[in-house]
């Protein structure tokens, strides 16, 4: 029996794709597993049967990495499963900053009850009116799964598209569309687009990425959108931007004191991911990818270990050994095995940066002796019997 535990709210129909084998418990300190959204996990403590987590969506920056692969547990997340959801939102940012929509609709509102609101209106709209999409540039920074679907999205509104991203993955790569200019320099977008939105994750590199001097090279009247990460962005630059009068509409899916509420800044609460199909996708990736680990000890998109697989185990037992990538920890934890009589009949072991992964399917099951002796390995993190 495993236990889980969500520290946001989860679509059931994600968390009905657990088997019988798994219960729901009520305090996270006695999870086997945990399913998160975007709630702060950096000052928790977390208990010693803690396994996994998994992420029911994209940014890990609310989640201390390193800190548990230390403790060997493993961190997912579910990779494009709500992209489309924050495609959508992208382009009502880039409308509602082209046009006074919200104002007019407020406008409207504040008529209800006029029997001469429609001879108000034509009028009246001049005061919301904009520009059109079409026939700008834009500039997308960060090509992933949403800045691919936005780039690509964009040429058929007849934007004229930018894409920006040094380390595109092949498969981002292949899904890009053929109109969209790649481009070398990030520069190039600053100087270049009337709308830049950005779709990289927050990290040490990528913090204030749009900063003043970034700013200063972008043209007169630039939209920049932001549905990443609000510490992405030098957001006080931002405002003193949009006073000058250099930048027209900064579009923020990251409510916070410094923004909300200000002139020429359109805050949505966090809204990018929540759409049915994009909680119910994340859900379902995330309980899969849990169940995984597990019951089969596979890890598919880890965000801390090395992604490993081996299928569902057809041998008398298997472990799997979360350590350290360091010289001679293979040969410790065969030899321990080789010396038990037991045989390995397959293997795996991958590496991501100072932390390893193996998996092993052996020919009779270890021992408590065998496991205690694996655990006592001076790189070894985590033993774990999965069968
Ligand atoms: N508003 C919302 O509700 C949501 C926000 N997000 C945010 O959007 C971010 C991106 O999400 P996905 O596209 O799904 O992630 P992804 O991992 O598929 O794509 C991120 C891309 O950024 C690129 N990148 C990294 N550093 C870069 C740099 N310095 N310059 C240019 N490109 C760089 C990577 O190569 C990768 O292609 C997430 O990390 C998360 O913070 C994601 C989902 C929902
Ligand atoms: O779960 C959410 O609503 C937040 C989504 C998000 O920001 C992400 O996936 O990075």
């Amino acid at each position: 029996m495993f236990s889980y535990h969500c520290l946001n709210p989860i679509a059931e129909v994600g968390l009905d794709q657990f088997s019988t084998d798994y219960k729901k418990v009520e305090a996270a300190v006695t999870a086997d597993a945990i399913l998160v959204r975007s709630a702060a996990m950096h000052d928790m403590e977390f208990g010693r049967n803690l396994q996994a987590i998994a992420r029911a969506g994209a940014g890990v920056n609310n989640i201390p990495l390193e800190r548990c692969a230390k403790e060997g547990i493993v961190v997912f997340n579910t990779p494009g499963a709500n992209a489309n959801g924050v495609k959508e939102l992208v382009f009502a940012g880039m409308l509602l900053a082209s046009r006074d929509i919200v104002g007019g609709i407020e406008w409207v509102k504040s008529q209800s009850g006029e029997t001469d609101i429609a001879k108000m209106a034509e009028k009246q709209k001049k005061a919301y009116a904009g520009t059109e999409l079409a026939g700008k540039k834009l500039g997308v920074i960060g090509l992933g799964a949403i800045g691919v679907k936005v780039a690509n999205a964009a040429t058929h509104l007849g934007m004229d598209v930018y894409g920006y991203d040094p380390y595109i993955s092949v498969q981002a790569a292949w899904n890009l569309s053929r109109s969209v200019k790649h481009i070398d320099a990030v520069e190039d977008i600053y100087k270049e687009c009337d709308f830049i939105t950005i779709h990289v994750p927050l990290l040490d590199s990528t913090r204030q990425m749009i900063n003043k001097s970034a700013i200063q090279m972008m043209k007169k009247d630039v939209i920049i959108l932001n549905f990443a990460r609000d510490l992405l962005v030098d957001e006080q630059a931002v405002l003193d931007g949009i006073a000058a009068g250099k930048i027209r509409k900064y579009v923020s899916d990251f409510p916070n004191p410094t923004t909300a509420g200000q002139d020429g800044v359109i805050v949505i609460p966090h809204l990018g991911a929540s759409t049915a199909e994009a909680e119910d996708n994340c859900a379902i990736m995330a309980v899969q990818e849990i169940s995984d680990y597990m019951e089969n000890g596979n890890i598919t998109h880890s965000v801390n270990y090395p992604d490993c697989q081996m299928g569902i185990c057809q041998t008398a037992g298997r472990i799997a050994l979360l350590h350290y990538n360091r010289q001679g920890v293979i040969a410790q934890y065969t030899t321990i095995l080789g010396d038990a009589n037991i045989n390995v009949s397959d293997m795996t072991n991958k590496t991501r940066g100072d932390f390893a992964y193996a998996l092993l399917d052996i020919d009779a099951p270890v021992t408590p002796e065998v496991v205690e002796k694996l655990d006592a390995i001076e790189d070894m993190i985590r033993v774990r019997v999965v069968k």
